[in-house]
């Protein structure tokens, strides 16, 4: 019989489908893995901004969570924009249990500049869910909020998840660079190794989602029981294309092409 590989996401909503729990189910169903989604915050954003946002209570979270796993269980879950202590300390408890490859995507403010997560939340990642994480995925502005480091180089990367790992108990981090402006070299470690992930810079302002697309593919690959090194190296390639085979949609700044990686090697537009 087939093997189905399934992956849970625990994430806000993004109605233009860009970001968020949307995000993470076209890029699971785009990596032929069954996706699944627990919502914690309903969002009213689009490509020029978040308008709105109601959270979930810890009930009803509670209730999304037994009610998939108690029938279907994830060969790998994941994490995006988890707003409040309470709901961290919630969902600790069950990613512990679960004991499938946890990635965390700590997201913090959306492109937009948007806060997505209270601000005394941020102690409570670091004290909550990394400790859990087989890997961490922070942006740059994310990774100096966990590390109070400063980060300008990719030397200060490699500090940064080198300490996420030694100093906080994640198995491996991931720095992503698309904050930097000059490069693309995303700074991985695990395993007591460094790995720089290369990718060509697409000069585009159409970058909404970038962090819960990648994030989505390394889970989907983990998922299926690749390793660490190979589930970042995917999600790279994955996130290159996604960009690079850009829609140009919306007002603002718009989602990657989440079928780019199918066209690799076509003409990009
Ligand atoms: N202009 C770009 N060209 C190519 N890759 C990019 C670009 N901007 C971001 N990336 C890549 O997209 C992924 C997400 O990074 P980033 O945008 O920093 O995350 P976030 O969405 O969490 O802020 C990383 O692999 C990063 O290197
Ligand atoms: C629900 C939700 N989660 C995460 C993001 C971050 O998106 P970006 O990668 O653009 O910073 C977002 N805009 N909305």
């Amino acid at each position: 019989m087939m093997t189905i590989h399934t992956a849970l996401t625990i994430a806000g909503t993004d109605p233009t489908g860009g970001a968020g729990i949307q995000a993470d189910l076209k890029t699971f169903q785009e990596r032929e893995v069954f996706g699944m989604s627990v919502i914690t915050s309903v969002l009213a954003q689009n490509t020029t901004g978040v308008k709105k946002i109601e959270h979930m209570s810890l009930e009803l979270i509670e209730a999304q969570l037994q009610a998939v796993i108690t029938d279907i269980s994830p060969s790998a879950v994941k994490t995006g924009m988890i707003a409040t202590p309470a709901m961290m300390e919630l969902l600790a408890d069950y990613v512990k249990d679960l004991n499938v490859p946890y990635i965390c995507d700590p997201v913090m403010i959306a492109k937009s500049g948007d806060p997505l997560m209270d601000e005394h939340s941020r102690q409570s990642m670091q004290r909550t869910l990394i400790p859990h994480a087989t890997i961490v995925t922070p942006n740059i502005p994310e990774a100096q909020d966990l590390t109070g480091l400063t980060i300008q180089s990719i030397a200060d990367m490699e500090r940064a998840a080198k300490m996420i790992v030694t100093e906080f108990g994640a198995k491996a981090a991931v720095v992503k660079a698309g904050y930097l402006h000059e490069h693309s070299t995303d700074v991985l470690y695990a395993n007591n190794q460094i790995t720089h992930l290369h990718a060509q810079r697409t000069n585009t302002i159409h970058l909404h989602g970038t962090g819960c697309t990648f994030s989505a593919a390394i889970t989907a690959e983990l998922a299926k029981g690749y390793s660490l090194e190979q589930a970042v190296s995917t999600g790279k390639s994955f996130i290159s294309d996604a960009i690079s085979y850009t829609l140009e949609l919306g007002k603002g700044n718009g989602p990657t092409n989440h079928w780019g990686y199918r066209l690799k090697g076509l003409p990009k537009s």
